[in-house]
């Protein structure tokens, strides 16, 4: 009878577990932001930023909100590393892409980058934020102008691949963007964090996906 009422006792108490992939070009600030998420969220802060070096291979973290445990996984972005993001596209429930908003000599590398994680099949119907960050610095691009310099490139995109070859999974992409989500933030100073977590804690609940199901599970 005690193990039957633990058991269900333990079943009605469980909470959900959701897999959430950070990634985006090398140097945007993922990692600065993974361990801004674990100062605002646990009890142990994150590491400063003058204690974090550029990622080889991933750094995870875990975030436990009421009903539900967030686990982070932020891959490095360097342009070696970036062909192990798909091994973790089967079994993420959300994605959030980080682009720095001040770096403008390297949007369009950017959005080479993310235009090829749009077109991930995995993930077609995962919930997705693109996330601006470095809000902070006066250079930055605000959330509209980097939704606009996306719409701009993919634009250049489509007419230069019509041009030859066709652009594959056009469609899906199209969709994929008008119904795209942008959130400026600042991993640095923590502005915007928390409303990024909440996107995603809310979308990962009505994400399509068995939240049993997760990476490394
Ligand atoms: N001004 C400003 N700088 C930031 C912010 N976030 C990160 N940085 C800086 O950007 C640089 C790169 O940050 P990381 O967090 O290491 O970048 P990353 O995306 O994890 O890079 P990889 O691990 O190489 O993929 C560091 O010098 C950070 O201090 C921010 O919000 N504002
Ligand atoms: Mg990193």
């Amino acid at each position: 009878m005690y193990h039957l009422l633990k058991g269900l006792h333990e079943h009605l108490t469980r909470k959900e577990e959701f897999s959430v992939i950070i990634i985006g070009l090398d140097g945007a600030g993922k990692t600065t932001l993974l361990e801004k998420i674990k100062t605002l969220y646990n009890e142990t802060p994150g590491l400063t930023p003058d204690k974090i070096g550029p990622t080889v291979g991933q750094n995870t973290g875990t975030v436990t909100l009421p009903s539900t445990i967030l686990q982070f996984w932020d891959l490095g972005g360097q342009r070696g590393i970036r062909n192990i993001w798909h091994k973790y596209y089967d079994d993420c429930h959300a994605v959030a892409y980080v682009i720095d908003a001040e770096d403008r000599e390297r949007l369009s590398e950017g959005w080479e980058v993310f235009d090829s994680v749009l077109s991930a099949p995995q993930i077609l119907n995962v919930p997705l934020l693109l996330i601006a960050n470095k809000q902070d610095s006066p250079n930055a691009l605000s959330v509209e102008e980097i939704r606009q310099d996306y719409e701009d490139w993919h634009q250049r995109k489509v007419e230069s691949a019509r041009r030859s070859a066709r652009y594959e999974g056009e469609a899906d992409r199209r969709d994929r963007i008008a119904s795209l989500d942008v959130m400026g933030i600042s991993a640095i100073d923590g502005t915007g964090v928390k409303a990024a977590v909440d996107w995603l804690f809310i979308r990962v609940q009505n994400s399509r996906r068995d939240p049993q199901k997760g990476i490394g599970r």
